[in-house]
Order: structure tokens, then sequence, then C-alpha cells
């Protein structure tokens, strides 16, 4: 199955409108994505090798911000706790309805996935059931910066002794000189992958108001202070990177 390609912003938009998550998005989301986060393919598989050592029996996995559910796909191979139950969950109505459709096609593919249900919520206001793993994959930094530390809280709550959070997202650098080299090699990479000048530049006004990405030292800092008593970096490329924090 080859990907839609992504030509949103390929022509001029004139007023480039903040980016918002919708049918057009979904569509080209998997090219996207891909082409858009160096590392991206590498971390959502390894997020479900991973989730396999924290999972706990007759517990909830929850991929919060799940897009079109390829975290939750990744769980659902790699996972085979008994009674585990995993929970996707996202606030685009464009994104649950392709989801949905998705992983019923990987029912269709696998015998013995684990169950899934997928939620059309805010995580703002998410009751969260008692979770041996939650995976916020590029989540956070969509969440106004206000609401970070009550919902990172939240979570703390509701995972189990044992388990984890796994949080990736596209960082920022205090030093400039590491934020600017970064910075251009990120657009190197979608150089790389067919952006033209004039695509990368409108994505980025539409981003400009909608996603502001932390420094690790802010992600650290606000994990320690939600509860979490530990934050191991397990990957980075360019600046995006994915934590694992433990309860
Ligand atoms: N308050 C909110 N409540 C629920 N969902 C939200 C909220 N805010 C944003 N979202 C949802 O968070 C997702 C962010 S994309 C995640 C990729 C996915 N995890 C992946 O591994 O493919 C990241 C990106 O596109 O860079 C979108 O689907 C939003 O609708
Ligand atoms: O495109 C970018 O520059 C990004 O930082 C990541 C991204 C990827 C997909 C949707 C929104 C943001």
């Amino acid at each position: 199955m080859t990907d839609t390609p992504d030509r949103i912003y390929s022509t001029p938009h004139g007023n480039v409108a903040d980016f918002v998550f919708n049918e057009d998005v979904v569509r080209v989301f998997p090219d996207m994505i891909k082409r858009s986060v160096p590392g991206y393919p590498t971390i959502v598989e390894n997020i479900g090798v991973l989730a396999a050592r924290f999972a706990q029996p007759h517990t909830h996995l929850y991929d919060l911000g799940s897009s079109l559910g390829a975290v939750t796909q990744a769980l659902r191979r790699h996972v085979k706790t008994e009674g585990c139950r995993v929970v996707a969950v996202d606030n685009s109505t464009a994104m649950v309805d392709r989801c949905r459709e998705y992983l019923h096609a990987q029912d269709a593919m696998y015998q013995e996935l684990l169950p899934v249900e997928v939620v059309e919520a805010d995580i703002l206001g998410l009751v969260l059931q008692p979770a041996s793993l939650i995976a916020l994959n590029f989540t956070l930094q969509f969440i106004a910066p206000d609401r970070r530390q009550g919902l990172l809280e939240s979570l703390h709550r509701a995972l189990l002794p044992g388990g984890a959070l796994i949080l990736s997202e596209k960082l920022r650098f205090h030093d400039l000189e590491e934020h600017v080299l970064l910075n251009d090699l990120h657009l190197d990479f979608k150089r790389a992958n067919g952006y033209s000048e004039l695509e990368i530049a409108q994505k980025r006004s539409a981003l400009e108001n909608v996603m502001r990405p932390d420094s690790l030292e802010d992600h650290r800092e606000r994990l320690l202070a939600a509860g979490f008593s530990k934050v191991v970096p397990w990957f980075q490329c360019l600046n995006f990177a994915s934590l694992i924090a433990l309860p």
C-alpha cells in the first residue's frame, strides 16, 4: 500500500491558516509524518518493543493523541500480556474515523491481537483506568503549555508501579548554536524527502501558534515535578526525541 503524497503546502496559500488535524491532513498523514519527523518509524515500532517490558496483566495501555493509531498497532503487534486492553484517544473526528478503519483492517490480518477501543475525546478531560503503559507520541507539543503539568500529573496518578510513560517530542535547545544546527539539519531532512522551500515555509507558519516544543531540560523538570522518579531518553534523531518516564 503506497501512502497518498502530502502536497498540502505545495501551492501558495496567501494567508496560511493555523494547522488543524482535519480530513485533508488525515488523507496524507502517514506520508506527512514519515517525511517530517526523523526517526518516526523507528520510534513507533520500538514503543511496541518497550511496552512489552512494562505491560502488566489486566491493565490498560493508552495511546494518547493516537492520530491513525500507528502506536496502537505497534502495541497490539508486540504486547502479548494477558488481559491488557489498548485505548487510543484523539480529539480529531477525522483521525478517529480513519483510525477505526485501520484497526479493523489490522484485526482482519492478525489473530489474537489485544482488544482495542478508539475514543474521541480531549485527553485533558480524560479519566484514566489503572495503566501500565501510556504513550504520548508527539502529542504533548500540541497541548497548551499551561496545561502540560496538570496533564502529566494525571497520567502519573494513573500509572501503576512498574509501568511507564513514553513521551516523544520535537525539541528546542537552550544553546543557540545547538538549536540552529539541529533545526537546519531538520530542514535538510525535509528537503531530502522532497519538500520544497514553499512547502517548508508554509508548514512552519501553520504550526507556529499550534505546536510549541520544549527543551529536554524542561521535559525532565516537569516530569519530575509531576511525580515521575526517573526520566530516560532512549532515542534522539536531530531535534526529535523520545523519553521513558518511570512512575
Ligand atoms: N487535547 C487533545 N486531545 C486529544 N488528542 C489531541 C489533543 N490535541 C492534539 N491531539 C491529537 O494529537 C495528534 C498529534 S499527532 C500524533 C501522532 C501519533 N501519536 C502517531 O504516533 O502517529 C503529532 C503530529 O502530527 O506531529 C493529532 O492527531 C491531534 O488530533
Ligand atoms: O513538520 C514539522 O515540521 C514537524 O515538526 C512535525 C509535524 C509532523 C506532522 C504534523 C505536524 C507536525
